[in-house]
């Protein structure tokens, strides 16, 4: 459920229980227990207390690379199916902190999915919808308002396992689990105001059990989560940007002034959006900079790989009925 320095509390067949690091677990993220994984231990004798034997494999990791530069990421929480973006309609779109958030998803393992919050505040909440639907590719996008009671079934419908919510302070990522929960387990902004704690004041890692199956993690640590050092989560994110990057003349293309660029006769041609082009430059230049801190010589060698197969499927559309050419490769 969580876990503090040298010290974690489990849950077991037989209830709630305190579990002792030993040394051995306190080297990096992989031997460190996070709120949602799955721990093997040695449970308590006489005055012995219970300590951890082994972390089991994470099915899905969500991590931020360490603030002091070292090479592995801090796993946040383990084991996460669904994240849902929390986007809230009472301040302005800013579409790239979402795509940023969904690649962090992505890249996780987990399940994205996006909640529009809020929408008793927008003028056209259907046309934010629709924004939002060409900027979340491939992701359920649900309308919700806490104020007017709608969208909670239908976003109860999309999320599975165990859940987390991602977004900006005061996006009304807390309202919305208190929702999803069926009853005010997580202090939303206006109790915070009330009793003059101000923000963040959810200091807990708790694992919340949900109505209708599986969990709501919520963990501090999450409300401030940016991008780790890899970017087969923007991939997926920015799949249109990337496909058209395939077809463009030049197997290095920046879409910038080369010729032959499929990305800018896209742009031209009003299929993408100039934003998002800007916004796939933007996180791609933090994922590249925080993989080359992290690691430059896998960083360099994925570069040059997906550089040279993008060039390979180029030669092989220019050569007419190629044995490669035929869809299936
Ligand atoms: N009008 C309106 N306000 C809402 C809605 N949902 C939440 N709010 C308000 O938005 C504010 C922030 O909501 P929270 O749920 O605390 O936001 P949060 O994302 O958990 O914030 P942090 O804990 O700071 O990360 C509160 O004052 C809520 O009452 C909604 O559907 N409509
Ligand atoms: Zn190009």
């Amino acid at each position: 459920m969580r876990a503090e320095r040298g010290l974690c509390e489990v849950l077991t067949e037989h209830g709630p229980a305190r579990v002792l690091l030993q040394g051995a677990h306190h080297h990096g993220p992989e031997d460190t227990p996070t709120t949602g994984d799955w721990l093997a231990i040695i449970p308590a004798t006489g005055a012995d207390p219970a300590l951890l034997d082994a972390i089991l494999p994470r099915r899905t990791a969500l991590a931020r690379s360490s603030a002091d530069g070292s090479s592995r990421g801090q796993v946040l929480a383990a084991n996460v199916d669904t994240v849902v973006v929390t986007v809230s309609l009472a301040a302005p779109l800013r579409h790239t902190r979402t795509e940023r958030l969904l690649a962090l998803a992505w890249e996780s393992g987990a399940r994205p999915v996006v909640a529009l919050t809020k929408a008793d505040a927008q003028a056209d909440p259907e046309a934010a919808l629709a924004d939002m639907r060409q900027v979340a590719l491939g992701v359920d996008v649900i309308l919700t308002s806490a104020s007017l009671d709608q969208g909670t079934e239908a976003l109860a419908a999309v999320v599975h396992g165990t859940v987390v919510l991602l977004g900006p302070s005061g996006a009304g990522k807390s309202t919305l689990g208190n929702r999803l929960l069926g009853q005010e387990l997580l202090a939303t902004g206006d109790v915070r105001e009330a009793d003059g704690k101000g923000r963040h004041t959810t200091a807990w890692r708790e694992l919340l059990p949900l109505p209708g199956g599986g969990v709501l993690l919520d963990t501090p640590g999450l409300r401030s989560i940016g991008l780790t050092g890899s970017d087969e989560g923007l991939g997926r994110t920015f799949a249109d940007v990337e496909a058209l990057a395939l077809e463009c003349r030049f197997g290095d293309c920046e879409h910038r002034t080369e010729p032959g660029c499929a990305v800018l006769d896209a742009i031209a041609a009003g299929t993408l959006g100039e934003r998002r082009l800007e916004s796939y430059r933007k996180l791609l230049r933090e994922t590249a900079w925080q993989a080359s801190r992290t690691d430059a010589k896998a960083r360099s060698a994925r570069t040059a790989r997906v550089k040279s197969t993008a060039r390979q499927i180029r030669d092989m559309k220019k050569i007419p009925g190629n044995r490669f050419n035929r869809g299936d490769q």
